[in-house]
C-alpha cells in the first residue's frame, strides 16, 4: 500500500463496501483470494519484470518472453499450483507467448476433437511440456474461410499414413501464435483426402520440429511471420507461417473423434454435426469475452483514476483548478465505459456457464444447444472486443497528451488487445454468423416454432412489433421492464425488417449479401439486448455488502441508456420510443452519471489490480502521477548520455554549416 494516497479523498466518497464489491466483481471470495495471491507473487518476482518492455529489441523481447514463461512453468511446479492458480499467474505475467496457443488451443483442440485414446499418448505430453504445440489454421490465402483451406492430407493406404502437403504458395499456413519459433507440434487443419475424394476440413497432430535440436523435421519450412503493430506489445508472439512437402505422419494422427479413416482407407464420419470441428474455436470465442471484460478494466482503471489526480482550468473565481473527472463531458465519455467493464465481465461470467452447459449436453449426444453456443459466443466476442478496442483508445485520449506515452500502458495495452477484433474470427464475419441465426428464427416464426435461449423473445412478435414504450419521465427510464422491453422491440424489429427485405431480393443468398450491412446492425442490437438483460439478471440477484448492489444497479442503467442512447436511431426508426423518451433516456443518463462520480475510483479499485499488472504511471494506486512521470522519462535509452549519439555525425556540421553562412553574412 502506498505511503501518500493522494487519491484518499476519492476513496472516502465512496459509498459502499469495496471488498465486497471485489467479491461481486471476481466471482467469489476464494476468486478475490487467489487472484490476490497469484498477481502479488508475480508483482514481486523480479523476472516478471515489463517496465522496459517497449524498449527491448524484437529479438530481446522474444528471448524475455521465453525466459518468463519458462520462470512461470518453475514456479508453477515448485509451488505446485493448482490449475486455476497456474492460469491466473499467466495471466498477471501479461506477456503474450507460445504458452498460451499451447494451454489455450493446441490442448483444447486435442481435448475436443481427440478420441480417448489419443487424449491418452498426446496430452500428457503436452501438460509436462515435454512438447509444445500451436493451432495451425489460417492460411495466407484463406482464414475467415475455413472450408476454402487448402492444405491436404492424402491417405496412402500403403503406408498407412497421411501424406501432409502445401499445394500453393497461398496454401501456407501463415499467423499461428508459437508456430514462429517455439513450437514443437501443431494441430494442422487441412482436407482429408482419401479414396480419391476430397471430405472436408479435418485436423491433424503434426511434429515439426526436432525434439533433440528443435531443427525443423524435413519437408517442413517454417519461421516467424515478422514484426506487428506497436512497439512491445504482441510482438512477443511469434506468429509463423508454415510449409508441408508431402510431409508423412501415421494414420492415428488425424482426430478421430469425430469422424474416422480406417485402416483400409474408408471414411467414416461420426453421427454428430460437421461443426463441432469448430469447437476450439467456439471454446476460445468464449474465454475471450471474459478477457474483453479485463482488458477494459484495465484501461478504464486507469483513466478513472488519472482522471480523478489530474487537474485543468481554474474556477471562476481564481480558486483550486478542476479535476478532469468533473468535467461532465469526461464523465460522458469515461463512465459508460465503465459500466461496460462491468456489463461484460457479467456476460463473461453467463457465457462461460452457458459453455460448460452446452459441453455437458454434446457429452450426452445433445446437440439442440449448437447453435446458440455458436450465436452467442459468435456474436458476445464480435461486439466485445470490438468495443473494448474503441474503449482503450478512447481511455488514452481520456488521458490527455500523456496518455500517448507508452509509460501510461494506454499504448500498448491498445496495440495487444486490438488484434482481438480479428483472431478466433473477423467481427464481421462472426456478425454475419449471427445475422444468419436471427433470419432463420424470424422465418421459422410464421411456422409457429418457438425460439428458445437468448431469441426466446422473439416469441413475443404479435407484442413485440407494435408495443409503444410507456416512460413518461425521466425516472421511468430506471425500470428495468421499460429498458427489457424497448431493447427487445429494437432487435426484433430491426431483424423483423431485414428478413422483409431480403424476401423481395431474386433470391435468399442475395437478399443477404445485398442487406449485410443492415443485418450488421440487427445482430448487434441482439447482442446488446443479451448483454443488458445478463446485467439486469444479475442486479436481480442477491448481492451481499454495503451499496454493492446500488452500485450495479446505477451502473446497469448507465450501460442499458448509454447504449440507447448512441444508437437513438435505431430505438426511433423502428418506432419503439418517441424522440421525448429518447430525451428523457439522456437526461436520465446525466443524474446517473453524478451518481456515479463519488463512487468512481472505488469502483475501479473493486478491480483489484496490482500497479504491476497495470504497467501505468497514470493509473498508479496511490495516484502520485507526476513524480512518476518524470523518473520514467530519464529510464529512456535516448537519455543514456546528454548528448545523443549521432550528435557529431549529423547535428554538429548543420549546426556549424549554418553558423559559417551567418558568419559570411
Ligand atoms: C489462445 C487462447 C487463450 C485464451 C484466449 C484469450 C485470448 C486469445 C489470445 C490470442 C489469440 C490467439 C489465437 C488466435 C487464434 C485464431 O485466430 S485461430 C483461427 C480462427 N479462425 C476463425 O475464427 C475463422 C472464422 N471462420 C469460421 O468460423 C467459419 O468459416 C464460418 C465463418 C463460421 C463459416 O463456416 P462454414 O463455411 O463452415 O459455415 P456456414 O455455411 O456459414 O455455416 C454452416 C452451419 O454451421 C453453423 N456453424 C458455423 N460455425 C459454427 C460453430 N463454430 N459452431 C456451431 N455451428 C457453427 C452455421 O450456423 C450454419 O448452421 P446452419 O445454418 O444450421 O446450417
Ligand atoms: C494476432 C493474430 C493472431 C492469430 N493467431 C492465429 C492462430 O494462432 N492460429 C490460426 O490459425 N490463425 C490465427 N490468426 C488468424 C486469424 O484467425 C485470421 O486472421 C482471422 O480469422 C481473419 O481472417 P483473415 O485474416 O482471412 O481476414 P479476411 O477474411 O481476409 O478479412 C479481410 C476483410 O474482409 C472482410 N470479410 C471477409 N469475409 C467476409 C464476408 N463473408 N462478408 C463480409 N466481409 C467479409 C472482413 O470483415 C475484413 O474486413 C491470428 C491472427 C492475428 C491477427
Amino acid at each position: 500500500m502506498a505511503e501518500v494516497d493522494h487519491l484518499a479523498a476519492e476513496r472516502a466518497t465512496a459509498r459502499f463496501d469495496v471488498e465486497e464489491m471485489k467479491v461481486a466483481w471476481a466471482g467469489s471470495r476464494h476468486a478475490v483470494h487467489v487472484a490476490d495471491r497469484m498477481a502479488r507473487l508475480v508483482a514481486s518476482d523480479p523476472v516478471f519484470r515489463k517496465d522496459n518492455r517497449t524498449m527491448l529489441s524484437r529479438k530481446e523481447l522474444f528471448k524475455d518472453t521465453l525466459r518468463k514463461a519458462a520462470h512461470a512453468w518453475k514456479r508453477i511446479v515448485e509451488l505446485r499450483l493448482t490449475e486455476e492458480e497456474a492460469d491466473l499467474l499467466r495471466q498477471y505475467v501479461d506477456q503474450p507467448g507460445y504458452v498460451d496457443l499451447h494451454w489455450g488451443m493446441f490442448v483444447p483442440a486435442i481435448k475436443g476433437q481427440g478420441t480417448e485414446e489419443q487424449q491418452h499418448k498426446w496430452l500428457p505430453l503436452a501438460y509436462k511440456f515435454q512438447i509444445i504445440g500451436c493451432y495451425a489454421q489460417t492460411e495466407l490465402g484463406h482464414g475467415s474461410n475455413v472450408q476454402g483451406l487448402e492444405t491436404t492430407a492424402t491417405f496412402d493406404p500403403k503406408t498407412d499414413e497421411f501424406v501432409i502437403h502445401s499445394p500453393t504458395l497461398t496454401s501456407s499456413k501463415w499467423w499461428p501464435g508459437g508456430l514462429g519459433k517455439a513450437s514443437t507440434h501443431a494441430v494442422v487443419y487441412a482436407r482429408l483426402i482419401t479414396e480419391g475424394k476430397d471430405y472436408g476440413i479435418h485436423g491433424f497432430i503434426v511434429q515439426l520440429r526436432s525434439l533433440e535440436d528443435h531443427s525443423p523435421l524435413p519437408g517442413v519450412t517454417l519461421g516467424d511471420i515478422g514484426g506487428k503493430f506497436g512497439s512491445g506489445a504482441y510482438n512477443s508472439m511469434d506468429n509463423g507461417v508454415l510449409r508441408f512437402d508431402h510431409v508423412r505422419i501415421p494414420r492415428d494422427q488425424m482426430l478421430m473423434r469425430l469422424s474416422q479413416v480406417t485402416r483400409e482407407g474408408k471414411y467414416v464420419h461420426s453421427n454428430v454435426p460437421k461443426q463441432l470441428l469448430y469447437g476450439t474455436m467456439v471454446y476460445v470465442r468464449q474465454s475471450i469475452v471474459a478477457d474483453a471484460s479485463k482488458a477494459l478494466s484495465r484501461a478504464v482503471c486507469i483513466a478513472v483514476r488519472y482522471s480523478a489526480v489530474r487537474k485543468q482550468f481554474g474556477s471562476q473565481d481564481g480558486g483550486p483548478e478542476t479535476q478532469v473527472l468533473n468535467y461532465k463531458t469526461q464523465q460522458s465519455r469515461l463512465f459508460p465505459l465503465l459500466a461496460s467493464a462491468y456489463a461484460f465481465r457479467f456476460v463473461g461470467d453467463w457465457l462461460n456457464w452457458l459453455y460448460t452447459d452446452v459441453t455437458q449436453k454434446l457429452e450426452a449426444k445433445d446437440f439442440s444447444t449448437l447453435q446458440e453456443a455458436h450465436a452467442c459466443t459468435a456474436g458476445l466476442k464480435a461486439v466485445t472486443t470490438s468495443v473494448t478496442a474503441d474503449a482503450i483508445e478512447e481511455c488514452r485520449k481520456l488521458c490527455g497528451g500523456h496518455g500517448y506515452l507508452n509509460s501510461s500502458g494506454l499504448p500498448e495495452l491498445f496495440a495487444v488487445y486490438v488484434p482481438a477484433c480479428t483472431y478466433e474470427g473477423d467481427n464481421v464475419v462472426l456478425l454475419l454468423q449471427v445475422a444468419r441465426i436471427l433470419m432463420k428464427t424470424v422465418s421459422q416464426l410464421a411456422s409457429g416454432k418457438q425460439p428458445v435461449g437468448t431469441m426466446a423473445y422473439m416469441g413475443k412478435v404479435q407484442y413485440l412489433m407494435q408495443c409503444k414504450s410507456a416512460v413518461s419521465s425521466a425516472e421511468d427510464w430506471l425500470n428495468p421492464d421499460a429498458i427489457q422491453e424497448a431493447f427487445e422491440a429494437r432487435a426484433l424489429r430491426m431483424a423483423v425488417n431485414c428478413a422483409q427485405n431480403i424476401s423481395q431480393a431474386a433470391s435468399q443468398e442475395e437478399g443477404f449479401y445485398e442487406r449485410s450491412p443492415d443485418l450488421l446492425e440487427a445482430a448487434v442490437a441482439h447482442i446488446q439486448l443479451i448483454i443488458v438483460t445478463k446485467f439486469i439478471e444479475k442486479v436481480h440477484q442477491e448481492i451481499p455488502g454495503h451499496g454493492v448492489k446500488e452500485q450495479l444497479q446505477a451502473l446497469c442503467n448507465v450501460y442499458a441508456l448509454y447504449i440507447l442512447h448512441k444508437h437513438l436511431g435505431d430505438f426511433l426508426a423502428t418506432g419503439c420510443i418517441t424522440p421525448r423518451q429518447g430525451a428523457l433516456a439522456n437526461e436520465q443518463l446525466g443524474k446517473l452519471y453524478a451518481q456515479v462520480r463519488p463512487n468512481a475510483v472505488a469502483l475501479v479499485d473493486a478491480f483489484n489490480y496490482t500497479d504491476h499488472y497495470l504497467g501505468s504511471v497514470l493509473g498508479r494506486y496511490d495516484g502520485d502521477v507526476y513524480p512518476a512521470l518524470y523518473e520514467e522519462a530519464w529510464k529512456d535509452p535516448l537519455n543514456e548520455t546528454v548528448v545523443p549519439e549521432g550528435y557529431h555525425e549529423y547535428l554538429r556540421p548543420l549546426i556549424k554549416q549554418q553558423q559559417l553562412k551567418l558568419s559570411r553574412l
